[in-house]
């Protein structure tokens, strides 16, 4: 009996192991279309401009709607990159802005037009193209929102739709959504409170889950939650497309994200929610409210801590040092906001469980490896008003304080006392790594001092790569979390400007909790998603200073993620299973069949053939 039904299951397992992974080579099956004419040309989604072969064009009625040429989908790739060249060159010399802006634009475009070939190109390029699509552009793009608008993407419920939500998800065009990403736009990159304009990183978020996870563009869904504005040039502003009024707070504000959550439960009880870019007493706040009901996570707080951890684990392998030796890093942690306090967690509890020379928990909650600063500098336990969330990494526990140190003391005297291995910014301050700390890091007890510039966009970084290589040394490594070029280095040797930026692990962790149809989101799940990403490096890449895998590899990287956090589920009894798989085959497949399983239920950009249902 047991053996038959191990049998089934193995043969479960080869058939979904074996549809072949999607690629470019990759021929779909037809896909049903209910529309004909022009309704498929304006349909993004279905239409394929040029490409519509001469039998398709006589089934959809779309005869004499096109030129006569049928290009190939290689001719229309080619047509477009040649496009994005000339506009390259056309605007050299024009302001930085200017020509992201332009880039945006045209990739905005062929959006709107044709998504097979919008993806295709975002995928085959991402390294160029993360950068306009996602950050730093993207914080452009949501600053100038408002002028910038030509058509709504994704859906926006506001202060004023209270009541309504219920009924207004059904207003949404696509039957299965898998993956929602929802801000309410209150701190938007480091760039404050932009308001309704804040829907550009929902946008850009889930293109990078499309081109890294292969989520299917038709199942995700950009949400806007529009409570008001505390900005006052946008209330000011007459183009201002949000609501004109005060941030809605308390149970008020409660009440609104209440009934969207509830709304979406109701209409997609599997949907994956990401909470993005929420001011920190939000982002905690609603992580707490929501996480054992639905399945949700909050990226800003458990994204980023797993990309900073593999980060600072990375740096311990750079000093040629046991990981176990991470439980002596001394860390100074400029930022005490949503994402620093998540890092400061989670780095918390890495070392806490930390296998090797300590026995696991040996080490109490007083051991502390963490100088932490923010606006008013460094927070100890003499600071008024303690955040309960920061007061357990605040100076001043336990006997072994020896620097001599001062509540609000500034950040170059705490560099200069303590000489800390890693010095890592979530302050959203850009420069704050100025000259004079930076050559206070030069004393790091570290043979290579480690510094993570992790604000954003680039005017945010905390420092550059130049300035680190300059005055911090050569041997020093960097992470940035906006993209920066290499640094060619004085002995002609590439001063390596790692990004360290949650897109590393947010696809991965959605498309895992997706695919193992979790109940929830749990730590242990993010922990596994965090060790995945650290162990994806080589010692040999670490020794040359790299800290992160190339974005190039983005769809490789979170196949792996992805398994590792669906497997993690399965694990803690938290994998449900999805339509073509029970939790019981996820359970028997091995750690590369997960992998090849995750990479194949990858969406890839191939035109489908087109059929008409009446
Ligand atoms: N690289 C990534 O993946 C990633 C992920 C999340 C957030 N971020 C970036 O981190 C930054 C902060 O995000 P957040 O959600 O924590 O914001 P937040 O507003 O919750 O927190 C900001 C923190 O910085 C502190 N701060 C402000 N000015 C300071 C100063 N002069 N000196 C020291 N500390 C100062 C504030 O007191 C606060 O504690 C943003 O720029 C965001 O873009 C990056
Ligand atoms: O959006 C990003 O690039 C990373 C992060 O989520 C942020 O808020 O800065
Ligand atoms: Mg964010």
């Amino acid at each position: 009996m047991w053996r038959h039904a191990a049998a089934r299951r193995s043969a479960q397992i080869r058939r979904l192991l074996s549809t072949s992974a999607p690629s470019a080579g990759a021929v779909r099956g037809p896909c049903i279309v209910h529309k004909r004419g022009t309704d498929i040309l304006h349909d993004p989604w279905y239409n394929k401009d040029t490409a519509f072969p001469l039998t398709e064009r006589d089934r959809l009625g779309l005869r004499g709607l096109l030129p006569p040429r049928v290009m190939s989908f290689e001719q229309q790739y080619e047509r477009f990159i040649n496009s994005y060249h000339s506009l390259e060159h056309n605007t050299q010399g024009e302001p930085d802005s200017v020509v992201s802006l332009a880039k945006w634009r045209i990739l905005n475009r062929l959006h709107d037009r044709n998504e097979t070939l919008y993806y295709r190109v975002l995928i085959d390029n991402i390294k160029d193209f993360a950068p306009i699509i996602y950050t730093p552009t993207v914080g452009l793009v949501c600053e100038n929102y408002s002028g910038l608008f030509r058509r709504p993407r994704g859906m926006y419920f506001s202060a004023k739709d209270k009541g309504e939500m219920m009924s207004m998800i059904y207003n949404w065009p696509a039957e299965k959504v898998d993956m929602i990403v929802v801000t309410d736009g209150s701190r938007i990159l480091g760039l404050g409170d932009l308001g309704v304009q804040g829907i550009g990183i929902p946008i850009g978020k889930l293109d990078v889950y499309v081109a890294a996870a292969g989520i299917n563009p038709q199942k995700v869904l950009p949400i806007m939650l529009d409570v008001g504005t505390n900005n006052e040039e946008l209330l000011e502003d007459k183009l201002y497309l949000g609501l004109r009024q005060p941030r809605l707070e308390g149970e008020e504000y409660l009440a609104v994200v209440d009934e969207f959550m509830e709304a979406v439960h109701a209409r997609w009880p599997k949907a994956i929610v990401q909470f993005e870019d929420f001011q920190m007493k939000w982002a905690f706040e609603t992580l707490q409210r929501y996480r054992s009901r639905f399945c949700m996570f909050n990226d800003d707080v458990q994204g980023t801590a797993g990309v900073a951890l593999a980060g600072l684990l990375g740096a311990v392998r750079a000093q040629g040092r046991p990981l176990a030796d991470f439980t002596k890093q001394k860390i100074v942690v400029v930022g005490a906001g949503s994402a620093g306090i998540g890092v400061l967690n989670m780095a918390k509890h890495a070392m806490l469980r930390m296998p090797g020379t300590h026995k696991i928990g040996e080490l109490g909650e007083g051991h502390n490896q963490f100088w932490v600063l923010d606006k008013d500098g460094l927070i100890t336990k003499s600071r008024k008003d303690l955040d309960p969330a920061v007061a357990r990494f605040a100076r001043g526990y336990g006997p072994e304080e020896v620097e001599d140190l001062h509540e609000g003391a500034s950040l170059v005297e705490v560099v200069k006392k303590v000489k800390p291995h890693v010095l890592l910014g979530l302050s959203g301050v850009g420069g704050i790594f100025n000259e004079e700390v930076l050559k206070a890091m030069k004393e790091s007890d570290s043979p290579c001092p480690a510094i993570f510039a992790m604000s954003n966009p680039t005017t945010k970084a905390e420092c550059t790569p130049e300035d680190v290589f300059k005055h911090v040394g050569e041997n020093a490594v960097f992470a940035s979390g906006s993209p920066f070029s290499n640094v060619t280095l004085s002995n002609g040797r590439k001063g390596y400007a790692n990004q360290a930026n949650n897109m590393y692990l947010f696809p991965g962790i959605g498309l895992g909790a997706l695919l193992s149809g979790a109940r929830h989101i749990s730590d242990g799940m993010l922990h596994a998603a965090a060790e995945c990403l650290a162990s994806y490096i080589t010692d040999d890449a670490i020794r040359k200073g790299i800290l992160f895998p190339s974005i190039s590899s983005i769809r490789h990287i979170t196949a792996r993620v992805g398994a590792a956090v669906a497997r993690a589920a399965v694990d803690e009894d938290l994998a449900e299973g999805c339509s073509d798989l029970d939790p019981r085959d996820l359970r028997s497949m091995s750690e590369s069949d997960t992998v090849d399983y995750v990479a194949r239920k990858m969406w890839y950009p191939v035109y489908s053939p087109l059929v008409n249902d009446k």
